[in-house]
């Protein structure tokens, strides 16, 4: 007989991915007052412990055990309809899985900078009151969940239009009005801004207090304070668990996390070989200025006079909160802003709008974020994402030269990927598809990388890797580079210089 206050039991659990183990020997047990972090590396394997007990992925030996709805469960005795225990769990994925209106399609990506395309898509206060718990006890309504994550003045607003940060605090939102028993959160506080991170806390505490219980994914650098107890993953099983003051995290912090990681000798070789061989046409400046730009959709004023001018060679943070209007500003760079022809804006020294077309552009630029992750069509092999990058394409139609094929496979083996070349990307973990996309983003060695929160989901020794990357790609040729993160300290050191946007408005320059 289990105790009353077990509510949830994994014993022995084992989860086999791609006839790979992620994980095995889990035995595990969440009591009632208990909320966890699960934290550690690698990401794949944390991943795949909240997938398994939201039921996501199949356990292949052992048993997981849902304590928590037992009541539930019984209460279903002759009552109509199906009852799972699935009912009482909500799973916060760290990608949106939102459709348009009708149900049949994705959004895409430039989707939302098309703003007459944005029709299809329900809005936050739609989506929310489309979400009908299967039982009977709601405390959290759509409205509650709106004024927890401060969506009062998104709620009419379509889906699609969303920022990244907004659309982390949607999906939380979401799964809140699912009103469930158990709540999994995939590293929730990715993508949100500083204000926010410091919210988190008492957003967690909220709903804690309202019944729920959290497991939740992090980095160690991350753990909020309500988190009683910890599990840390070590390669694929449980290193240690248990209450938060009896686990010595520091000796789970992985050195490189301090912000020394060197690169090793041989790979700042292969970086400045792999930049050398393809040289870089000489450019004409400036790469980018842009001269009091304004972006605004219906009566709401996006960007609001904003001017900048990028030299070749510089590296630039730019900052602002969720929705300061930081991609908004990128998509004009891009080429994926229709707003940009009726604008004032130099690119690589011409002016936009006299006769260049989108692939001009592109071609000299390697761009990632997380919306391009986030629609980024995920059923082709990772060797060809990487050689699309050549084409600036989503996807890889055209045939690729031994060489390009050749510095793709260096690339690969350069973040670490060298085993997953034939693997499809869905395969791939979160974390592992962004170094995947960042090795698309630097093939061509372009002469503008944008780098749209490239750490977004790495882990920590992966966030020290590519920074040192990204300072290496910098000091081995005259890449201009313009670098978004929410996180101070996942800026590279060769990025010196910043520009602020709050509310669409520049509000800070340093050069
Ligand atoms: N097509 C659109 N129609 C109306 N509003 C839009 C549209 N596209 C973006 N917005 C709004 O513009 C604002 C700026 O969005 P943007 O994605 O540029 O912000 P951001 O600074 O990149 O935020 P984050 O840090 O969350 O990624 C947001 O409030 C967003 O909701």
């Amino acid at each position: 007989m289990e105790p009353a206050n077990l509510l949830l039991a994994i014993t022995d659990a084992m989860v086999v991915q791609n006839g790979t183990i992620a994980l095995q020997h889990i035995t595990f047990r969440l009591y009632q007052g208990q909320q966890w972090a699960i934290t550690g590396e690698p990401e794949t394997a944390k991943n795949r412990f909240l997938q398994a007990v939201a039921g996501k992925v199949a356990i292949s030996q052992g048993i997981i055990q849902h304590h928590h709805a037992t009541e539930y469960l019984q209460d279903a005795a002759g009552n109509e309809g199906y009852r799972s225990h699935h009912d009482l769990v909500a799973y916060v994925p760290f990608h949106h899985h939102f459709r348009s209106k009708n149900n049949t399609q994705n959004f895409y990506y430039q989707q939302r900078f098309n703003s007459a395309d944005a029709d299809d898509a329900a809005t936050v206060r739609e989506l929310l009151n489309t979400i009908q718990p299967k039982h009977g006890n709601i405390h959290w309504t759509p409205e509650r969940a709106i004024a927890l994550f401060n969506l009062e003045k998104l709620a009419d607003k379509a889906l699609i239009k969303l920022s990244n940060g907004e659309t982390r605090r949607l999906m939380l939102a979401t799964a809140l009005v699912k009103n469930p028993a158990l709540l999994l959160l995939d590293n929730p506080l990715v993508g949100l801004d500083v204000e926010t991170r410091g919210r988190f806390d008492n957003i967690l505490q909220t709903i804690i207090q309202s019944g729920i219980h959290v497991i939740m994914t992090t980095t160690i650098r991350e753990i909020p304070d309500c988190v009683t107890h910890i599990a840390v993953i070590q390669n694929d099983t449980i290193a240690a668990q248990g209450p938060r003051d009896t686990i010595n995290l520091d000796k789970y912090q992985q050195p490189a996390a301090g912000g020394n990681y060197a690169l090793p000798d041989t790979l700042r070789h292969s970086i400045s070989t792999l930049f050398r061989q393809r040289g870089q046409q000489p450019m004409k400046n400036p790469i980018v200025a842009l001269n009091d730009i304004t972006v605004r959709y219906g009566d709401k004023l996006i960007l609001d006079k904003v001017s900048w001018r990028v030299e070749q060679g510089e590296a630039w943070a730019l900052k602002g909160h969720n929705g300061a209007g930081k991609s908004t500003l990128l998509s004009l760079i891009n080429g994926d802003n229709p707003q940009a022809y009726s604008n004032d804006i130099t690119l690589f020294g011409r002016r936009r709008g006299t006769g260049e077309s989108i692939w001009d552009i592109k071609k000299q630029i390697g761009y990632v974020s997380p919306e391009l992750h986030q629609y980024f069509p995920k059923n082709q092999a990772v060797l060809q994402v990487v050689l699309s990058g050549y084409f600036d394409t989503v996807g890889l139609f055209r045939q690729v030269t031994p060489l390009q094929r050749e510095a793709a496979l260096q690339w690969l083996q350069l973040f670490g990927l060298a085993d997953a070349v034939q693997q499809r990307l869905v395969q791939l973990s979160p974390d592992r598809q962004r170094l995947c996309l960042l090795a698309r983003a630097v093939i061509k060695n372009p002469n503008l990388l944008i780098l749209d929160e490239p750490c977004q989901g790495l882990s920590p020794q992966h966030r020290e890797f590519f920074k040192a990357l990204v300072d290496e790609i910098h000091g081995a040729s005259d890449t201009t580079i313009i670098y978004v993160s929410h996180y101070q300290e996942d800026i590279p050191s060769c990025v010196q210089r910043s520009i602020k946007l709050d509310q669409g408005k520049v509000v800070e320059k340093t050069t």
